[in-house]
């Protein structure tokens, strides 16, 4: 908490002095670049992406310590019929994930990263947003500020990734208290809601954006509002990551949401990152396009648990691994352009 006792006082003033890129890392990996063998713009996006590692890193690129970090909430909105599963498939995710038998633990074998999972008091979900407010400031900001523990051990590249039975409504709710348009352009399946399942998500979202209508002008009042624990954490995390110039891979429509918070707050403060994917979830493109951004991955992924952004992650480690690996025109004695 801050001197003034505001909760998101300290947030904010991260928020206003953000950390840039670092220029002269920048240059330099652009001048090794241009030396490589290989027509010049020949890797396309892996060029940008060795660019972007030199200037939010402030070294010549490199991926040593990939993480990804994935957290885990339960919401009250679940209450409303709002998921095809119940919230107890969360805590038994979270499970599977330790025993290693998820999805992202096998794209994590298959790509040497790192995973660490944060659940967040599963047996305590946040309010109910279609009838109340979902964490009061203190809880909101306390979990905020222990997402920005992810980073703790030490990482390079830090993947964002989320579970959490109900938590597509609650990203929708984001976007449309963000972005408007209407309830129906932002609800999506989620994990398979359809017909009258689906008919509710649109209605709660409706009702929840309504409801806190007069107090939305504050990102951080609809994080508080229409967010959820572990959209707070990832919001903590990717703020943290920024202050330790460490880049970040976003995973889908969830942990964009997130995202979108700080992005709503500072439209700089997702320059250190990149959307790993864009998810099936059809509100996602839109969503990405309001944060400036362009995927890495379109692969019709809607799972969520970060798998998009650690499948990116190989791709960023590859770019990585050109930049610093690859002889020059004169090492390897390669004509150069006539
Ligand atoms: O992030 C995405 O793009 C995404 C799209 C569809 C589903 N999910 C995952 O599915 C869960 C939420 O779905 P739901 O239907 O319970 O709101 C949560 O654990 C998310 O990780 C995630
Ligand atoms: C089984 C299952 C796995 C998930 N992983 C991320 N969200 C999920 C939702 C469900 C329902």
């Amino acid at each position: 908490m801050s001197a003034s006792g505001l909760p998101f006082d300290d947030f904010r003033e991260l928020l206003r002095n953000l950390p840039g890129p670092d220029s002269s890392a920048l240059a330099v990996a652009r001048e090794r670049d241009s030396q490589l063998t290989k027509p010049a713009g020949s890797l396309g996006r892996l060029e940008e992406i060795a660019f972007w590692l030199a200037a939010w890193t402030g070294r010549s690129p490199q991926v040593t310590r990939p993480l990804v970090a994935i957290f885990a909430g339960n919401h009250g909105v679940t209450a409303q019929g709002v998921s095809p599963f119940p919230p107890s498939v969360t805590a038994q995710m979270v499970e599977n994930f330790a025993a290693g038998g998820a999805a992202i633990n096998q794209i994590c074998v298959a790509n040497d990263l790192g995973l660490k999972i944060f659940d967040l008091a599963l047996e305590v979900p946040t309010g109910d947003i279609s009838v109340e407010a979902a964490m009061d400031e203190r809880t909101c900001a306390a979990t905020m500020a222990f997402g920005m523990e992810a980073i703790a051990g030490g990482t390079d590249l830090l993947c964002i990734g989320e579970m959490g039975i109900g938590n597509t409504t609650i990203a929708a709710a984001i976007f449309y208290a963000l972005y408007g348009g209407s309830a129906v352009d932002w609800v999506g399946p989620g994990t398979g809601a359809e017909g009258e399942v689906l008919a509710r998500k649109i209605a709660v979202v409706e009702t929840a954006v309504a409801l806190h209508k007069s107090h939305l002008d504050d990102p951080f009042e609809v994080l508080r509002r229409l967010g959820g624990r572990e959209i707070a954490a990832m919001a903590g995390a990717i703020l943290a990551a920024r202050m330790e110039r460490i880049p970040v891979l976003i995973d889908g429509y969830v942990a964009t949401a997130a995202a979108a918070v700080l992005h709503a707050a500072n439209p700089s403060a997702l320059d250190h990152c990149l959307i790993g994917h864009v998810s099936a979830e059809p509100g996602h493109m839109a969503a990405i396009e309001k944060l400036g951004k362009t995927p890495l991955l379109a692969l019709g992924m809607r799972l969520g648990e970060g798998t998009g952004a650690a499948l990116a992650a190989g791709i960023v480690k590859s770019a990585a691994q050109c930049h610093s690996g690859m002889a020059t025109f004169s090492q390897a004695g390669v004509a150069g352009k006539e």
